[in-house]
């Protein structure tokens, strides 16, 4: 039976270790919280982030993360994008020689405008052939109720690839593989940032069009950053690019778009931040984002006008202004 730790038991860890245990794994979650472990071991649910839903019996939990990484075969990753680098130099010493590191997170470092696989790469000192990315239209409450989806597993290696699609099919989810980390990883990212101003859309009481358009747009600028990364330009037409697009701006499930919906109510983003139990990786990625993108001199008009909401405090309102006030191009432009 194959092994597998999923670091840590936050929404989408949580959901990720009874999809591995329904593809037949035997999954040890690490919780943060002895609380949390003591109630997925005792009653097999975790009440802090996936409330009502049972998991398998083969997801059994441990506050010891050395416990979990001694024998697995898969580490999967799940923490909020700015903890990973400080949560590997604990944990990348008591992982095993042959383990695949898989990434199930959507978010840039601050500072570095790294993405996570390089951050697992640069902590864990571990070649691209034993990193995976799992990206894709993955909203974690629906995956735990079984609703089909679909997701995508990327890695530079095939082998790694496969190894990860066959520990994650499940009858619900369907995992198609894709050798475009860097396309996989940037859809996953920029995403969050779309996301944030669809829900401040919502926010203002704006309609469908302005939705799709922001989608459209959003995906346009996505792809610019991504062809100047060198990424496969159709990884943005699949589930990592446009799937997870619309999943997150269109779903009230989305931390991100639920996020943006409330500053276009007019809060602020301090009281937003005080509301918020859960990451909503788009706050912290979009100035990084910013940043790799000024540098290869590609333009980000929608993720620099969040950014302006989010940090110089400027009204959603004066943003879409602003957005629809510049000349007006071609539809398709490389830069
Ligand atoms: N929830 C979802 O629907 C999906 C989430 N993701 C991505 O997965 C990643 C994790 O997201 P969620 O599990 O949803 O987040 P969450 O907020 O529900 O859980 C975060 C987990 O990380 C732990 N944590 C928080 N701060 C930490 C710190 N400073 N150091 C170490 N651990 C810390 C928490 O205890 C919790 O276990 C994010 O990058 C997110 O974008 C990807 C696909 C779907
Ligand atoms: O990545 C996700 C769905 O694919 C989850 O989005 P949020 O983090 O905005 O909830």
């Amino acid at each position: 039976m194959r092994r597998a730790a999923v670091l840590t038991a936050g929404s989408w860890g949580t959901v990720f270790a009874k999809v591995l245990a329904d593809a037949g794994a035997r999954v040890t979650l690490v919780a943060r919280d002895r609380e949390v472990a003591d109630s997925i071991n005792g009653r097999h649910v975790n009440p802090r982030y996936l409330d009502g839903v049972r998991l398998p019996d083969q997801v059994r939990a441990t506050v010891r993360p050395e416990q979990a990484l001694r024998d697995a075969e898969l580490v999967v990753l799940a923490v909020p994008s700015h903890a990973l680098r400080s949560c590997l130099l604990d944990w990348a010493p008591m992982v095993g020689p042959g383990a695949v590191y898989v990434s199930l997170m959507k978010g840039m470092e601050a500072v570095t405008s790294h993405r996570m696989s390089e951050v697992i790469a640069q902590t864990a000192g571990v070649g691209p052939d034993r990193i995976a990315v799992v990206s894709g239209p993955n909203l974690a409450r629906e995956i735990a109720v079984e609703h089909p989806a679909a997701t995508v597993v990327a890695s530079s290696s095939a082998a790694t690839a496969h190894q990860v699609q066959s520990a994650c099919w499940t009858p619900y989810l369907r995992p198609y593989t894709n050798g475009d980390v860097v396309g996989c990883e940037l859809g996953g990212a920029v995403k969050n940032v779309i996301a944030l101003a669809a829900g401040m859309l919502e926010g203002m009481g704006f309609g469908t069009n302005s939705q799709a358009s922001l989608i459209a747009r959003g995906l346009a600028e996505t792809m610019r950053l991504g062809a100047a990364l060198g990424a496969e330009p159709m990884t943005f037409a699949g589930l990592a690019g446009l799937g997870d697009l619309v999943a997150t701006c269109g779903s009230p499930l989305s931390r991100n778009r639920t996020f943006g919906e409330r500053l276009g109510r007019g809060m602020t983003l301090e009281q937003v931040l005080a509301q918020q139990l859960q990451v909503a990786e788009g706050v912290r990625s979009c100035r990084p984002l910013l940043a790799l993108a000024e540098g290869l001199g590609v333009s980000m008009p929608i993720t620099r006008q969040v950014e302006r909401v989010l940090y110089e405090g400027l009204p959603p309102l004066e943003a879409v202004k602003d957005l629809m006030s510049h000349e007006p191009g071609p539809e398709y432009r490389p830069r």
